[in-house]
């Protein structure tokens, strides 16, 4: 099925509310790109930077690719279809450098550990996106990772970074920050959002008008590795919302962002509840996956 994008006009942008919860349904289905006459990588190439031996599941339920050493075999035993690089470590500093220059979106943190050694991995691999401009998620061990050094975010450059902590991890960067404001997610510039996650996610944006609250279409099955999963469709949903050029202003960014956010948010929501549903307190979050295209379909229609 093919997809017109409407392109809003900066009027309809800047209009007070304008990013209603209706609004943000209509949004979030047009900018799931076509898949007519497409080659492989061309609606987006994402990569998840995590894993160890601990935590190999993170950047299976994450995405598609991952970059740990030793986890590395484990991680593609899991599935045939992911590309695993095991380069996790600084030795492989310049192999690191040109994996992040060809993707779309990077997806640094979920399982990735807090070692020293990972923790300084983290914050180099946030300066090179930094240098390379690429558009960021940053989840798990990487808000650890800021949380220890909050000043490498800084100033992030368009197209921006979005954060996805869960209650804990949000309080531990309000802490680190040292941040009694209640608009604390502003701290690393204009281009950087938040999306809180717990029993309703919140979405903060320099824009406050983007703001938006969800409660409801998930379970109370909370599972781990659900908010690795949203990491991983946070990565997808902000390439697709930043190609859709839903409208260009100066806000553009900010809209792209909230767009992707809520879609991520109602996405990982639906496949919970769907799999919950089926399988009720024994659900994990593998049954999640196995939702996804129901969930997709119910959401977004294609
Ligand atoms: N299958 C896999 O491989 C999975 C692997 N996973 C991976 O596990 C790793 C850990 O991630 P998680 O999400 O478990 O971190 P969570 O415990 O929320 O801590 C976050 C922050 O909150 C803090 N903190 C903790 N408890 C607290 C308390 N009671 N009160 C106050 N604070 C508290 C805690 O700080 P700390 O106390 O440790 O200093 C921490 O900074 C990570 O790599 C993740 O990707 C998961 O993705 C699941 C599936
Ligand atoms: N109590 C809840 N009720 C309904 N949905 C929830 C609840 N808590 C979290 N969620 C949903 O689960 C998803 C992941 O959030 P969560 O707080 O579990 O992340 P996390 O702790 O980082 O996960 P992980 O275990 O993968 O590290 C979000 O989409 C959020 O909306």
């Amino acid at each position: 099925m093919v997809c017109t994008l409407q392109i809003l006009t900066t009027d309809e942008c800047i209009k007070e509310g304008i990013l209603s919860k209706e609004k943000l349904t209509a949004l979030s289905k047009q900018i799931i790109p076509d898949l007519y006459k497409k080659s492989k990588g061309e609606v987006g190439r994402i990569g998840v930077l995590g894993g160890s031996d601990e935590f190999s599941g993170a950047p299976y339920f994450g995405a598609l690719t991952s970059l740990r050493e030793t986890a590395a075999p484990i991680i593609k035993g899991y599935s045939p279809d992911l590309i695993v690089y095991p380069y996790l470590s600084k030795h492989y500093a310049s192999k690191i450098s040109r994996i992040l220059e060809k993707l779309d979106v990077v997806v640094v943190g979920p399982g990735f550990g807090r070692e020293v050694e990972q923790i300084a991995l983290i914050q180099d691999i946030i300066e090179t996106c930094k240098s390379l401009k690429k558009p960021l998620v940053v989840d798990a061990d990487g808000l650890y990772a800021l949380s220890t050094n909050v000043s490498v975010l800084l100033n992030y450059p368009k197209p921006g970074a979005i954060l996805t902590p869960n209650r804990r991890e949000a309080a531990k960067l309000i802490e680190a920050i040292n941040s009694n404001n209640t608009h604390w997610y502003n701290y690393w510039g204009g281009n950087v959002s938040v999306l809180v996650k717990g029993y309703e996610d919140t979405f903060y944006t320099s824009v406050n008008k983007f703001n938006w609250s969800l409660l409801g279409g998930g379970s109370d099955r909370r599972t781990a590795g659900q908010g690795d999963i949203l990491a991983g469709a946070m990565g997808t949903f902000y390439n697709w919302a930043l190609k859709a050029n839903l409208c260009d202003n100066e806000n553009s960014l900010q809209v792209a962002q909230s767009v992707a956010a809520y879609a991520a948010s109602k996405f990982t929501r639906t496949c919970n509840a769907h799999a919950f549903a089926e399988n009720g307190r024994n659900m994990i979050a593998s049954d999640m996956l196995h939702k996804i295209h129901s969930s997709f379909e119910e959401l977004f229609g294609v």
